[in-house]
């Protein structure tokens, strides 16, 4: 963790007094290692659920038994850890009153074995409930207004100096109970700072290497340059599209240079297929894009208009009825993946896409 040392350090934590850390710190084992689900049990916290189990880590949905209140907890092991620039991000977005964030609860590592991160606990992420609609996309209401919504997050994490280099629907989570319709930005284990503290934005590196996801890359990426703020909404384009209509082109290539090159064909020749079943102003959105440069501000201004006259041509602007998000009604309990996993059933027992894995720490 770049502000906790070797050993436990609480960050002042924002609520009560948390004594997960002091527990762990007492564990015997040492070595980089995940802790295990009854290390978490031994004081404050019970957990209820593993929500993921990635690579670096895992995310578990915890009970407070002294509050009453559920918690996520992500843990990553200490050595490939990147939960520091979690609790920056997270930090700075509670400073900025920014509302597309979890808040940063409390947050420690444990001597060279693991680092933990206690926030709010949210509800599934935008690539589960898609794959939960009957053809796996959402409907028009509910797309441009996640479209607006992932906007104002990637907006926001831009106001607080970092940008994301991963942006894909399984980093947006919905929240619980009354913020079932707020969407959040979560993951920032490939996000960097692209603008110093004295506010100057800082020159591409030029080539760096491959960061990111593939079927959501920008160009930029697939040239394994330097990323900036314009090749987020790039991704978060691409991601829109495939929210809106249900696939992208690409849906079933797995090798970089193959998505690639559709990608570029997909803005000459193959441009029809890209924005067949959308609405025409996503494809003027990405000639947008095309246009801006590494350090420019992406319009976002000029986005949020165009999304409210696609909302006003569906007629979702100045209703005086109010439509339900296409996940509202449902049961949203923290981490189920229940409908996700009948509707994975549903079409034979998997997406048939390729699994997307983010790449490049
Ligand atoms: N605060 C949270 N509340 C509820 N679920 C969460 C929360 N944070 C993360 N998750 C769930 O855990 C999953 C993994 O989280 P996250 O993406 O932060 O970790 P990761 O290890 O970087 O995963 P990946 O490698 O898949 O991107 C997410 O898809 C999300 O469903």
């Amino acid at each position: 963790m770049a502000e906790a040392g070797p050993d436990v350090k609480q960050q002042q934590p924002q609520q009560a007094q948390h004594r997960l850390s002091t527990a762990i710190e007492q564990t015997p084992q040492s070595g980089d290692r995940l802790p295990g689900v009854d290390e978490l049990v031994m004081q404050r916290y019970r957990v209820t659920k593993v929500i993921g189990d990635g690579g670096y880590g895992t995310v578990l949905a915890v009970f407070d038994e002294n509050t009453k209140k559920s918690y996520a907890i992500k843990t990553e092991k200490y050595s490939r850890s990147m939960l520091h620039i979690e609790v920056h991000v997270l930090r700075t977005a509670r400073d900025r009153n920014c509302k597309h964030f979890a808040e940063l609860i409390d947050q420690g590592s444990v001597r060279k074995e693991y680092v933990f991160v206690v926030m709010t606990l949210m509800g599934r992420d935008l690539h589960k409930l898609r794959n939960d609609q009957p053809h796996r996309h959402f409907s028009p209401a509910t797309a441009v207004r996640v479209a607006i919504q992932t906007l104002e997050a990637l907006q926001e994490l831009h106001s607080c100096s970092w940008i994301s280099r991963d942006v894909k629907p399984g980093n947006f989570v919905i929240g619980l109970a009354e913020n079932q319709t707020t969407c959040y930005l979560i993951d920032f284990g490939l996000a960097r700072r692209y603008i110093s503290s004295s506010g100057t934005i800082y020159k591409s590196r030029g080539e760096v290497g491959w960061r990111g996801t593939a079927r959501y890359g920008s160009l930029q990426a697939h040239m394994r340059r330097d990323l900036g703020r314009k090749d987020d909404i790039e991704s978060w384009l691409y991601m829109s599209i495939e929210l809106w209509k249900g696939a992208l082109p690409w849906r079933h290539l797995v090798e970089r240079t193959a998505i690639q090159a559709m990608k570029i064909e997909c803005r000459t020749t193959k441009r029809y297929q890209m924005f067949a079943d959308c609405p025409k102003q996503y494809t003027t959105m990405l000639t947008e894009i095309d246009t801006w440069g590494f350090e420019d501000e992406p319009k976002y201004e000029l986005f949020y208009k165009t999304l409210s006259d696609i909302a006003r041509n569906i007629g979702i602007d100045g209703q005086s009825r109010y439509i339900p998000y296409d996940w509202e009604d449902e049961h949203n309990a923290a981490g189920n993946n229940s409908q996700s996993d009948k509707a994975q059933q549903r079409i034979g027992g998997g997406s048939h896409e390729p699994v997307e894995e983010h790449e490049g720490r």
